[in-house]
This record gives C-alpha cells, sequence and structure tokens, in this order.
C-alpha cells in the first residue's frame, strides 16, 4: 500500500515539499469554504477579545489539509504552535510537561489524537475546560491532588477516525469540523498553485486532467503533479501540456477516476467472486490480501465519495457506476 502513488497518506517523499506546498494563511487555503468562513470569524473574535481560541477539532480522510489547517490557525492568531501526536505522548507527564510550556493563547495542535492513552486523555480534561491541571503529589493514603493553573490556549486536535474519539473528549471541543473531498475545480487550481510554487509551466487542461485522478485530496493532487513534472522533463521540454500529462498519468496506471491497480483488483474481486456484494469488509480483505483497517481508511472513502460502493447492514456492494467503469454488464436482476 504504501507505493501506491495514489495513497493519500503521506509518504517519505511528500515530506520536502509538503513544506514548500503548505498554505501558511487562510487566504492561501483553496476549499473547505464553510470551514474558513466559520474559523475566520471565531479567530477574528478571540483576537478581538484577546482570548484564546475555543479548542478545534479537525478530522477527516488523510491527506485533506488537517494538519495544515493546524498550522494556518497558529499563523493567523500569531501565536506558537507546538506540534505532537497522541501516540507520542506516552505518560501523563510528558503532556503535562507540553501544557506547562505553552505560553498564553498558543495553540497545541495534537495530531492522530485518537490515539491518546487514556491516562493522558484524563489530564486534558481538566486542562481543556479549565486551564488547570490535576497533579498528584506523593504515593498512598497521603498523596493529594494539587491543581495549577495552566495558561489558556487552544487545542487543535486531527483524526482521521472521529469514531474511535472518546465522547468526554469530543464534547470538550468548541469547534469541530469535518474536512471535505475537494472538488474538480478547487484541485486543478491547487494543481496550479502547485506548478507556480515549483516554477513549471502547465498549459491547456492539463491541471484538470491531473485534478480528475487526484482523489479528492490535495496531497494526491500534488504528487501525481510532481510525478508528471518529471515525465515532462525527460520526454518533453519540461512544459506540462495535455499530452504529457495524460501520457505521464497513464504511465502511473492511474485511470481516469484516479483509481488504481488495487482499487481495480478491490471491485473486480467483490464482482466476480461475491455478485458485487453485499460482501463483508474482512471477506473482501481476506480476498484481495489487504488488511481490513486499511480499505476502511484509505480505499474505501472515496469509492463511497464517488459512488462505486455502497455500504449497506449486510456489507459493502459495488454500484451500477462502478460497473460501468469498468465495462462490466450490470446484472439484469439487480435492478
Ligand atoms: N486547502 C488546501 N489548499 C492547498 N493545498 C492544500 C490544501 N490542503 C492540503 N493541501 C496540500 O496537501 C498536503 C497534505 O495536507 P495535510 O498534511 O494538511 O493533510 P492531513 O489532513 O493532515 O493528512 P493526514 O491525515 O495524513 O495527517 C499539504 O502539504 C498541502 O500541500
Ligand atoms: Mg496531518
Amino acid at each position: 500500500m504504501e507505493d501506491r502513488i495514489i495513497s493519500a497518506n503521506l509518504m517519505m517523499e511528500d515530506q520536502a515539499e509538503e513544506l514548500s506546498l503548505r498554505p501558511r494563511y487562510l487566504s492561501e487555503y483553496i476549499g473547505q469554504n464553510q470551514i474558513k468562513e466559520n474559523l475566520k470569524i471565531y479567530i477574528e473574535a478571540a483576537k478581538m477579545r484577546k482570548e484564546a481560541l475555543d479548542h478545534v477539532l479537525l478530522y477527516g480522510p488523510p491527506g485533506l489539509g488537517k494538519t495544515t489547517l493546524a498550522n494556518i490557525i497558529a499563523n493567523e492568531l500569531g501565536v506558537n504552535l507546538r506540534t505532537t501526536s497522541g501516540p507520542a505522548i506516552e505518560r501523563p507527564g510528558d503532556l503535562a510537561a507540553l501544557l506547562t510550556n505553552l505560553q498564553e493563547g498558543d495553540v497545541l495542535f495534537i495530531d492522530e489524537i485518537h490515539r491518546l492513552h487514556r491516562t493522558v486523555e484524563e489530564v486534558l480534561y481538566p486542562a481543556m475546560e479549565d486551564s488547570a491541571l490535576d497533579i498528584m503529589i506523593g504515593k498512598g493514603p497521603s498523596a493529594r491532588s494539587v491543581r495549577l493553573d495552566l495558561p489558556p490556549f487552544t487545542l487543535v486536535g486531527a483524526t482521521t477516525r472521529a469514531g474511535l474519539l472518546s465522547a468526554p473528549l469530543r464534547d470538550r471541543f468548541g469547534i469541530v469540523s469535518r474536512l471535505e473531498f475537494y472538488t474538480m475545480e478547487e484541485l486543478s487550481y491547487i494543481v496550479s498553485r502547485g506548478a507556480d510554487i515549483f516554477g513549471i509551466q502547465i498549459i491547456g487542461n492539463a491541471a484538470d486532467e491531473i485534478a480528475l485522478r487526484s482523489r479528492g485530496t490535495p496531497r494526491i493532487a500534488n504528487r501525481l503533479l510532481k510525478r508528471v513534472r518529471d515525465y515532462a522533463q525527460v520526454r518533453g521540454d519540461g512544459v506540462i501540456t495535455e499530452a504529457i500529462a495524460e501520457e505521464a498519468l497513464q504511465m502511473l496506471q492511474v485511470d481516469p477516476k484516479g483509481l488504481d491497480m488495487i482499487d481495480h483488483k478491490m471491485l473486480n474481486a467483490m464482482i466476480t467472486s461475491f455478485r458485487g456484494g453485499p460482501v463483508g469488509l474482512d471477506t473482501i480483505a481476506a480476498t484481495i490480501g489487504e488488511e481490513s483497517q486499511t480499505i476502511e481508511d484509505v480505499y474505501e472513502p472515496y469509492l463511497l465519495q464517488i459512488g462505486y460502493l455502497q455500504r449497506t447492514p449486510r456489507g459493502r456492494v459495488v454500484t451500477a457506476a462502478a460497473y460501468t467503469h469498468l465495462g462490466i454488464p450490470y446484472p439484469e436482476d439487480r435492478g
């Protein structure tokens, strides 16, 4: 899975470019208009009152811009950003150390917040609610709890799996935003912006060709752009034309809907072995030799989004649209 060109997950090769391509202010952040509009108001209000912004939870599939938004929030507020992640905070003391080092109004960004240890999570509750830290002093019968005041701060949590968040944690976020897949137009704009930053020319409908295959995901759009850029340099004169883009994308085995070999394998297996479903997630996973979790988090969201898969109580079903896309006749008895 890791070397899928259309994997939405962050890969080694993305890291350098993520820095240069990553928008730093709301005005550079394309799409997610509702979220942007809300944040703009909340941020401005917090600045006017000279208060910390309310805690923000960002959730949605990988590569849609959660980390980017966390950085933008700190930039727009004009405060420091401290970044950590759920699994990186091993003990309550680690979190206490992070919290006591914050300055007034700072943003603490916890990525993969659904993976926080329970004991660590409990330290967060009073911190989020009352800007306070409860620490235990001593052991046994003489142990007592002491409350320390923290500077007001903003917690930004990000997760691809909001469903795994405990209710008490979720309830402590005042602003909860779900990131959506991007439209074709937005992705095309992101591709053009990326080309600008790389200093390469992209002409005709080439940006649209790349956008079409990006699975609604900026990270994939940027990655495809880089591969097409390489192709344009070696096979052309560096300019990304529509023809160059098409050839390069074909070579990468990404079809015009952004599906790759693994999507094809999965849909084909469901059609040939299970008459298109319904079929359980674990069965699909076993059939194509992938983990259920990976299918659920990485492959499936986009297929559901474009209406190629449907979730039913009895399992996943391949839709007529997917049959059409694959060029397989839809069984007549399925209506
Ligand atoms: N709205 C946007 N406009 C332009 N580029 C964007 C936007 N959102 C994301 N990107 C680009 O996509 C890349 C991936 O975004 P980001 O790392 O924020 O995703 P993420 O949601 O945090 O993913 P993950 O779940 O894997 O942590 C960024 O480096 C940036 O270049
Ligand atoms: Mg991220």
